[in-house]
């Protein structure tokens, strides 16, 4: 069964910290969440809250509607994957997988039909016999997975799964998980602090900073839209420019009359000769470098403001020597983007003045 989870206003304080200040979410049946933000920001903590090892001070969390506080995490119905796998190493990958089952005194029969269908769908069918010892730590964090949805949990929590995997095989166990859980269907929270691994996998993303939701989104509208210059500057590279009267200022940071304006590098380009743009600022090129797929360019304006680009790594770069004065346009404006700092809040600007 998948259920809707919702976490009301949870506050946590442990020592001298305040870890959680009045934390609100609401995750959908079935919806993949992720916790992202930076070391300190409180993801672990309210993750360990969900799973029932952390108690609050104040605020609820309910499973389906139903408060839940009061249940030991072993009653929750909620699955848990940490970054250590933590599997028994002297029980075969099968008993490991089928443990919840044994704990709730299920039949041997079941107990191996449901390690095999397990084990199956985290395409390590056949391998029940083997020991933890003689798996790589790719199939050790599948096999971990097995287990914590063996006993269909109505919650799966992922903490930080991937972390001690190497980057490559990180890459194929984000896009695994994703494809297990869509298939499950099961409704998953996760923790990371890494964005690519975070928009790989998630519906939503929500954004932690010191204890609080910064902005909670799916993964393109976190990236286009972001609601202040933390999480702009949090999610990838960002060129941001102060406006006034839909100019830009030219001030990385600063604020004009209008906001801040969040050009991503792929959407400031160098402009070809006597080309114009609506929204354009003049720099002087002072580091082009080779990434694989694409280029970077950081060039420097008059005023100090530092430009980045990218562009594709099949671009003509003979123009774009270190040293070259180059204009760099945003082409489409409605790539830009404005954060408003009366409220927060971000609006999209339709229609810019040219620089
Ligand atoms: N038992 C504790 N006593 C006091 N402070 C604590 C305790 N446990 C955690 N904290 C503090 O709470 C804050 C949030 O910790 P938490 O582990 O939830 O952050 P996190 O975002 O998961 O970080 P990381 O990515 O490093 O795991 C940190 O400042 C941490 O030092």
């Amino acid at each position: 069964m998948t259920i809707p989870v919702t976490i009301d206003k949870v506050d946590v304080t442990l020592g001298p910290n305040h870890v959680l200040k009045q934390v609100c979410l609401d995750v959908k049946a079935g919806e993949f969440v992720t916790l992202l933000g930076a070391s300190g920001s409180g993801k672990s903590t309210l993750l360990n809250v969900i799973a029932g090892l952390q108690k609050v001070d104040t605020g609820h969390v309910l499973f389906n509607g139903e408060n839940v506080e009061k249940r030991a995490p072993q009653d929750r119905n909620v699955g848990v994957v940490f970054q250590s796998y933590a599997l028994f190493p002297h029980m075969t990958i099968g008993d490991n997988v089928s443990f919840p089952l044994l704990a709730a005194k299920r039949p041997v029969k079941e107990r191996k039909a449901v390690a095999a269908e397990m084990l199956e769908l985290v395409q390590l069918g056949g391998m029940a016999d083997r020991m933890p010892a003689s798996l790589s730590g790719g199939q050790r964090q599948r096999v971990a997975l097995a287990r914590a949805i063996a006993s269909n949990p109505g919650v799966l929590l992922l903490d930080e799964p991937m972390a001690a995997l190497d980057k490559q095989l990180r890459e194929h166990m984000q896009v695994e998980i994703k494809r297990i859980q869509e298939r499950v269907g099961i409704t998953t929270i996760a923790v990371t602090h890494d964005q690519t691994e975070a928009f790989t996998m998630s519906d939503r993303v929500a954004i932690m900073h010191q204890g609080c939701f910064v902005q909670i989104d799916a993964p393109q509208e976190l990236y286009r839209k972001p609601v202040n210059e933390y999480v702009a500057k949090f999610l990838g590279e960002a060129n941001l420019f102060g406006t006034a009267d839909g100019v830009l200022l030219g001030q990385p940071g600063t604020q004009g009359s209008q906001g801040t304006a969040v050009i991503r590098p792929e959407d400031l380009q160098p402009l070809h000769d006597g080309e114009t743009a609506r929204v354009s600022i003049e720099a002087t090129v002072s580091l082009v470098s080779f990434q694989g797929e694409r280029y970077r360019v950081e060039a420097r304006a008059a005023d100090g403001t530092t430009v980045i680009s990218t562009m594709p790594s099949n671009s003509d770069m003979s123009r774009l020597a270190v040293g070259s004065l180059m204009e760099f346009g945003c082409r489409q404006p409605e790539r830009m983007h404005v954060i408003v700092p009366q409220d927060s809040s971000a609006v999209v600007v339709e229609e810019p003045v040219a620089a």
